[in-house]
C-alpha cells in the first residue's frame, strides 16, 4: 500500500517490492542501470516506477521520454532532489546539486554565459597551449599518459575557472582531483543512500553505522569530506588576496565576478553574486569540467584502441586535412581552425560520448509538481534519473549499439548509418550541462594532437599478440574507466619538432 497512490492513478510499471521499504532492497546497490534497461524490457515500458521508503522514484529509459518530460516540460523538471550524502561530503553551494530556487537561477545564468560555444573561443588558446604541453610531457614520459592527460584536464578548468597555472609534475591541485574523484566515485548513484531517504540519519554515529552496509557510504562521506572541501578553497584561498590587491591579473571567470563585486562593493551598489556564490561557480567549474573532460579523453583513446580502423580513417583524415611532405609528415598541427573540416574525429567524438555515456543514470532531476505521461502519474517531487546508458543501448535508434562506429552518424548514401547523434550524455532540458562546449573542445584538441603526432599501440604480450584493454568502469555520478595499457609514441622526429619538444 505504500506505493499505491491515494486517488488510484496509474502509477508508471516497476518491478515487486516489499512491504514498508518498497524497492529499497530491490534496487541493485552497484550500476543500476544496466537492471533498470532489462525492467524496461521485461515490462515493454520506457518509463518504470520504483518507490524506496515512501519516495518515488523514476527513471526514463528512451530518448523520446526524456525529450518529452525534461527538455519539453523542462520547468517542471528542473529541480533536483536533496543530496544529502553529498551535503555530508562537503559540497558546499555547487550548482549541480543546487535545488531549484533563485541562487540556482543566479549560478546557473552566470555559468551558462560564461561558457557558451561563442564565448568558450576565448579560451581556446589555452586548450591548445596544455594540449601541445601534455604531448611534450608524454614524449618524455610516455608511461606517465593517463596522468598528465588529468593534469592537462586539470589545468583547463583551473586556468579558466581561477587563472591559477598547474605545475609540470607531480601538483597537488592533480593530486587535489584525484581525492575528489576517488570520494565522489564510491559516493554510489546520488540521492539514491539511505541518508538521501531520511535525513536525519546523517546524525548516526560511526559507531552504530559501522553494524550496517546501509551505511557504508555515509562513513565514506565522512572520511572523505576534508578532500572535497579543500578542492572548493585551495584554488579560491591562493587566488582572492592578489585580486583584492588588483596583483592578480590572469584574466578567469573569478577574476572578472570578483572584480566586479569589488567595483560594486566600492561604489556601494548591491551585489548578486555574493563571495559565497563566486567562490561555489567556480569550484563547480573546477569540480565538474576536470575529471569529466580527461575521463571522456580516456574513452576517446580506449575507442580507438578497440577500433583500429576508426584510429587509421581519423588519422588519414588529419593528413588530408592539414597536408603532409614526403616522408608523410604533418606540416603544422592542427588548431581549432581545423575544427569544422575534421568531420570524421567530430563522429569519433560522439561517439566517444554515446558509447560510455560518463553519467550512465544522469545526474537526477527532480519534479516541482503532479504530471502525466503516456497515461502514467508522475507525483510532485519524484527523483528522475535518464538512463543515458539504456537510450545509447537502444537498438530502434543504434545498430550494434556495443560497436564503437563513429561511422554511424555518416548519411546512408556516403556510405553510413544515418543514425541520430546522441543528446543525453550532456543531460537534459534547464538542467543539462553548462560546460559542454569547453569540454567537447578541451577533448577535441587534446585527441587531434595525439592523432596528428604520436602512434597510439596496445601492449603485446609475449607472444606478441595485442593485449586488448576490457576495462570496468566506476559506479556512481560518473562512470569513469579503470586504467588500461596504451603505447603512446611520437610518429616521427619530426612530430616532436612541431611539438616544440
Ligand atoms: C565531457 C565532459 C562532460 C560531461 C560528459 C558532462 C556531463 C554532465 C551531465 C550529464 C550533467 C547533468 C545534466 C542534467 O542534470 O541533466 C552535467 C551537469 C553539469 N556540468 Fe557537465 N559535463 C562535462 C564537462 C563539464 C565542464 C567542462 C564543466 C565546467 C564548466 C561542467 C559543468 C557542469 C555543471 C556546473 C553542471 C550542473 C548543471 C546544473 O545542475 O544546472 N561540465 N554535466
Amino acid at each position: 500500500w505504500i506505493w499505491r497512490d491515494k486517488r488510484q492513478r496509474i502509477l508508471p510499471p516497476s518491478p515487486p517490492g516489499q512491504p514498508l521499504i518498497g524497492h529499497l532492497r530491490v534496487i541493485p546497490d552497484r550500476h543500476p542501470e544496466f537492471q533498470y534497461a532489462r525492467w524496461a524490457k521485461e515490462y515493454d515500458t520506457d518509463i518504470l516506477y520504483f518507490n524506496v521508503l515512501g519516495r518515488s522514484i523514476i527513471v526514463l529509459n528512451s530518448i523520446e521520454a526524456a525529450h518529452e518530460l525534461l527538455d519539453k516540460r523542462g520547468a517542471n523538471y528542473s529541480d533536483r532532489p536533496r543530496f544529502v550524502l553529498f551535503e555530508v561530503m562537503g559540497w558546499g553551494v555547487t550548482l549541480t546539486f543546487l535545488r531549484w530556487s533563485p541562487r540556482f537561477v543566479l549560478h546557473r545564468k552566470l555559468l551558462q554565459k560564461s561558457f557558451t560555444q561563442s564565448a568558450c573561443k576565448a579560451y581556446q588558446p589555452i586548450q591548445a597551449e596544455e594540449a601541445r604541453r601534455a604531448a611534450r610531457a608524454i614524449v618524455a614520459d610516455p608511461n606517465g599518459w593517463e596522468i598528465i592527460l588529468r593534469q592537462f584536464s586539470t589545468a583547463v578548468v583551473l586556468r579558466v575557472g581561477f587563472g591559477i597555472e598547474v605545475q609540470e609534475k607531480d601538483d597537488p591541485y592533480v593530486k587535489m582531483t584525484l581525492d575528489v574523484e576517488e570520494a565522489t566515485g564510491q559516493g554510489g548513484v546520488p540521492a539514491s543512500n539511505v541518508v538521501d531517504f531520511f535525513p536525519v540519519l546523517r546524525y548516526v554515529p560511526n559507531s552504530i553505522a559501522r553494524l550496517s552496509k546501509l551505511f557504508r557510504p555515509l562513513i565514506h562521506a565522512r572520511r572523505t569530506k576534508r578532500f572535497i572541501q579543500r578542492l572548493h578553497d585551495a584554488p579560491w584561498e591562493s587566488v582572492e588576496s592578489s585580486i583584492r590587491a588588483k596583483e592578480h591579473l590572469k584574466p578567469s571567470f573569478v577574476h572578472t565576478q570578483f572584480d566586479q563585486y569589488l567595483v560594486n562593493e566600492a561604489a556601494g551598489k548591491p551585489n548578486d553574486a555574493m563571495i559565497e556564490d563566486i567562490k561555489g561557480i567556480a569550484g563547480a567549474i573546477t569540480i565538474a569540467g576536470g575529471n569529466t573532460t580527461w575521463s571522456t579523453i580516456i574513452v576517446c583513446i580506449l575507442g580507438l584502441l578497440k577500433n583500429p580502423e576508426a584510429y587509421a580513417k581519423a588519422r588519414a583524415e588529419i593528413e588530408d586535412v592539414i597536408g603532409v611532405d614526403e616522408n608523410r609528415d604533418l606540416l603544422r598541427l592542427p588548431t581549432f581552425e581545423d575544427r569544422p573540416r575534421l568531420k570524421y574525429l567530430a563522429n569519433v567524438l560522439h561517439e566517444t560520448t554515446r558509447w560510455q555515456p560518463l553519467s550512465p543514470l544522469g545526474v537526477p532531476h527532480a519534479t516541482l509538481a503532479d504530471d502525466e505521461y503516456n497515461g502514467f502519474h508522475i507525483p510532485a517531487g519524484s527523483v528522475v534519473y535518464p538512463n543515458v546508458r539504456a537510450m545509447s543501448r537502444d537498438e530502434r535508434h543504434y545498430s550494434s549499439p556495443e560497436e564503437f562506429c563513429p561511422e554511424r552518424y555518416e548519411p546512408v548514401d556516403r556510405g553510413g548509418r544515418g543514425e541520430p547523434l546522441p543528446d543525453g550524455p550532456f543531460g537534459f532540458g534547464r538542467r543539462a550541462c553548462p560546460g559542454k562546449y569547453l569540454a567537447m573542445s578541451g577533448v577535441y584538441i587534446v585527441i587531434s594532437t595525439l592523432l596528428a603526432t604520436m602512434h597510439l599501440r596496445c601492449p603485446k604480450d609475449e607472444n606478441g599478440n595485442e593485449i586488448l584493454p576490457n576495462i570496468v568502469f566506476s559506479d556512481g555520478l560518473s562512470g569513469v574507466p579503470g586504467s588500461f595499457g596504451c603505447l603512446i609514441t611520437p610518429r616521427s622526429k619530426h612530430a616532436e619538432v612541431l611539438l616544440g619538444c
